[in-house]
């Protein structure tokens, strides 16, 4: 194609004409979801650079101008379940910079057409991440608030608004007969995290990010759930206002009249004398993101005085007095490469998504956590998607959903793995938890400090002078791998350690052996076991009596055991399954522990066998444990809990529910004296 050299605008190409098309369609749709349905299904990051490109194929070719096109307009539809507002003079949105060059090409732009000589003051202040409303006072009244909608025609919303706690319904003193006011509602971050939490725990629905959490209830349909969402308010402009009304000349100034007729406004905002200011500004808010109660995606900068605003005017969409300075985004979209599963110091598998490089929050990202298997079957996420990413402070990246319509064909499922990537011992998750784990408590590399800190400690095998600063460093040194090794420490290695005299070392090694003698209970609560405390350790023993009894013992069998029900029963049957732990425990009894015999009832003692009791209220002759000890004894079951298996409820003085329960359920219940005939 022979291109004419005095033709100054170049037409587009058909590709070019095509593009603008997908573009303009693209972005009609982001729209809908975003302002109508508060559901956007890709990050503002990607919208901006979908939406600049389209700008800057219209302004090449303006032949590919259209008056609907996305970068013409302002918003979404207002939604006809609610009555529609028209706004007196529009509500625009504003353009924006994404960088410091583009933020000095729009001063100087000010600049020059103001043909000022002197600088321009401008106003600077943090763009809060919500929704943008528009309230109306009469005599002082709050008579009316809407939505933005497309900038001409917005949502009543009067009722949901009048819910909001900080926004004034009666204004104070001196007020204007009438006052249109114009500001963000939005909803500070702790409370959107504790909304989610509990909407995630009742099982409805959560929202991706606190802009969407606040579009989203300030557009019930039922003020009654709006209230109930802690949305906020902060005041930015004035609309119109009655003309007799004695109004600041600057924008600043303006601000702070809101402020004394009662409407809150944000404590960052700044009056900077010129354009370098907003530099400092920018920078100083930047670095207190994270700190601040409430989300921004950057700072607003406008010029202060209200004459040189009305001298520079508007364009389609946005004031030319005013920017948007964005600060980097939170939310990014990427790829997931794979996912790798990382062993917590307590067994506890997480998913974690390896992630195709991504900048968000202003570092690079290449991990986010998946959390566990329910996340990842809630997120949908396969092996390959485009996801979401957010990473906002210090939180750990998060993938906030999946770009459905960008999964590659054959996207592969994400299997959970069933043995520990770390040890390989079995992967196990109790019914109704969402955390899986390795059961090798004892080998697994990954949690040895914590197994070998428990192992330790007093309750446990109780080792004088072995404490958690020692065992860190033991295990740093792979000197110790499994609680076995510790019997296998020499004075002469210990002593080696920093801050470790020979002393000290043998007065550790002395302590190790004598924690070999030790008791069965005790010995079972020190392996670690996944919820057997003391007392489970103790019914285990005088149980079984034996430890090979325990080790072989099915699931049934061990749920006849004092308080162990389904779920402790299964934690010890795999505990005993895993090999690596039946070898450590071999190891330590041939490395001498010891613990003398537990007395085994014989079987014409155990005279209450299968029989099972439970003891509530005060007994005057001896004390709870005491009885308990001799139910056990004669070979009964001793039991927290009333239930229709219960054989009877033993009630000393001021017995409370448990006797209730025992009343409903018709189950026997017997006096303290009852009990001193069943013990002869
Ligand atoms: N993810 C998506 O699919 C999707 C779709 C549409 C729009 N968007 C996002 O929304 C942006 C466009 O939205 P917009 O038109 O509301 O513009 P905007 O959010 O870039 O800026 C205008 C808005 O800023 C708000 N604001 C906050 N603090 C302010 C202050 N101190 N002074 C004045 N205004 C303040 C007001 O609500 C105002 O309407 C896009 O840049 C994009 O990031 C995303
Ligand atoms: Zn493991």
């Amino acid at each position: 194609m022979t291109k004419d050299l005095f033709d100054e605008t170049p037409s587009a190409s058909l590709e070019q004409q095509q593009r603008a098309t997908y573009l303009r369609d693209l972005l009609t749709r982001y729209n809908r979801e975003y302002y109508e349905l508060d559901e956007p299904s890709v990050p503002d990051a990607e919208y901006d650079r979908l939406f600049r490109e389209l700008q800057q194929l219209e302004q090449s070719y303006p032949e590919l101008q259209h008056a609907d096109s996305p970068t013409q307009k302002v918003g979404g539809q207002a939604l006809d379940a609610f009555s529609q507002v028209t706004h007196e003079t529009p509500m625009l949105s504003l353009d924006n910079a994404f960088s410091e060059d583009e933020f000095d090409a729009f001063a100087k732009r000010v600049a020059e057409r103001l043909d000022s000589a002197s600088d321009v003051a401008f106003c600077c202040e943090p763009k809060l991440d919500g929704a943008a409303v528009s309230i109306l006072y009469e005599n002082g009244k709050l008579v009316r608030a809407a939505t933005r909608g497309d900038g001409q025609t917005g949502e009543d919303i009067t009722a949901n608004v009048r819910t909001i706690r900080n926004v004034p319904l009666q204004l104070l003193e001196d007020f204007p007969e009438r006052l249109e006011v114009r500001g963000e509602v939005f909803m500070p971050i702790h409370a959107f995290e504790q909304y989610n939490e509990r909407a995630a725990a009742a099982g409805e629905k959560t929202f991706a990010n606190p802009r969407n959490a606040a579009a989203g209830s300030l557009r019930q349909l039922d003020s009654r759930m709006t209230a109930r969402r802690p949305l906020h308010f902060y005041a930015y402009s004035m609309g119109v206002v009655s003309p007799d009304a004695d109004l600041a000349a600057t924008h600043f100034d303006r601000l702070h009249q809101l402020q004394r007729w009662g409407l809150p406004i944000s404590e960052e905002i700044k009056l900077v004398s010129e354009a370098a200011g907003c530099h400092a500004y920018y920078q100083d808010i930047l670095q207190r993101r994270d700190s601040l109660r409430y989300e921004i995606d950057g700072i607003v900068l406008k010029v202060n005085s209200i004459a040189l605003q009305s001298d520079l005017g508007f364009v389609s969409r946005a004031p030319r007095w005013a920017i948007a300075w964005k600060f980097p985004a939170q939310e990014e979209l990427t790829v997931i490469r794979g996912v790798d599963f990382q062993v917590g110091r307590t067994g506890a598998i997480t998913p974690v998504a390896r992630l195709e490089p991504v900048a968000v929050g202003g570092v690079t990202v290449s991990n986010a956590t998946l959390h566990n298997a329910d996340e990842i079957e809630r997120l949908d996420i396969r092996m390959g998607d485009t996801v979401i990413i957010r990473r906002a402070g210090d939180v750990i990246p998060q993938v906030v959903q999946v770009v459905h319509e960008r999964r590659p064909e054959n996207a592969e499922q994400i299997v959970f793995p069933q043995h520990c990537p770390v040890c390989e011992s079995h992967i196990e998750r109790a019914e109704g938890e969402a955390v899986a784990r390795c059961t090798g408590g004892l080998i697994c590399a990954a949690q040895r400090r914590e197994a070998l800190k428990h192992f330790a400690s007093r309750k446990a095998m109780d080792i004088d002078g072995l404490g958690d600063k020692l065992i860190e460093q033991l295990v740093e040194r792979d000197w110790v791998k499994s609680p076995a090794d510790l019997y296998r420490l020499r004075v002469r290695e210990l002593a080696h350690l920093p801050r470790m005299g020979e002393k000290s070392a043998e007065k550790i090694v002395a302590a190790i052996a004598a924690s070999k003698e030790t008791t069965l209970p005790r010995f079972l609560y020190a392996l670690g076991i996944r919820e057997v405390g003391e007392a489970t350790a103790a019914n285990l023993a005088s149980h079984f009596s034996e430890l090979s009894l325990i080790s072989t013992a099915d699931i049934e069998a061990l749920e006849q055991v004092t308080d162990v029900g389904g779920v402790v029963a299964s934690h010890i049957y795999q505990f005993f399954r895993e090999p690596h732990n039946q070898q450590v425990i071999e190891e330590l009894l041939e490395l001498g522990i010891v613990w003398p015999a537990v007395k085994k009832i014989a079987e014409s003692e155990a005279t209450l066998a299968g029989n099972t009791y439970v003891l509530t209220g005060t007994l005057t002759q001896m004390t709870r444990d005491e009885a308990k000890q001799a139910l056990q004894a004669k070979g009964a079951k001793v039991s927290g809990s009333v239930s229709a298996k219960t054989t009877a409820v033993i009630a000393g003085d001021n017995a409370g529910s448990k006797l209730t329960k025992a009343e409903q359920l018709g189950v026997t219940i017997l006096s303290e004296a009852d009990l001193i005939d069943l013990l002869k």
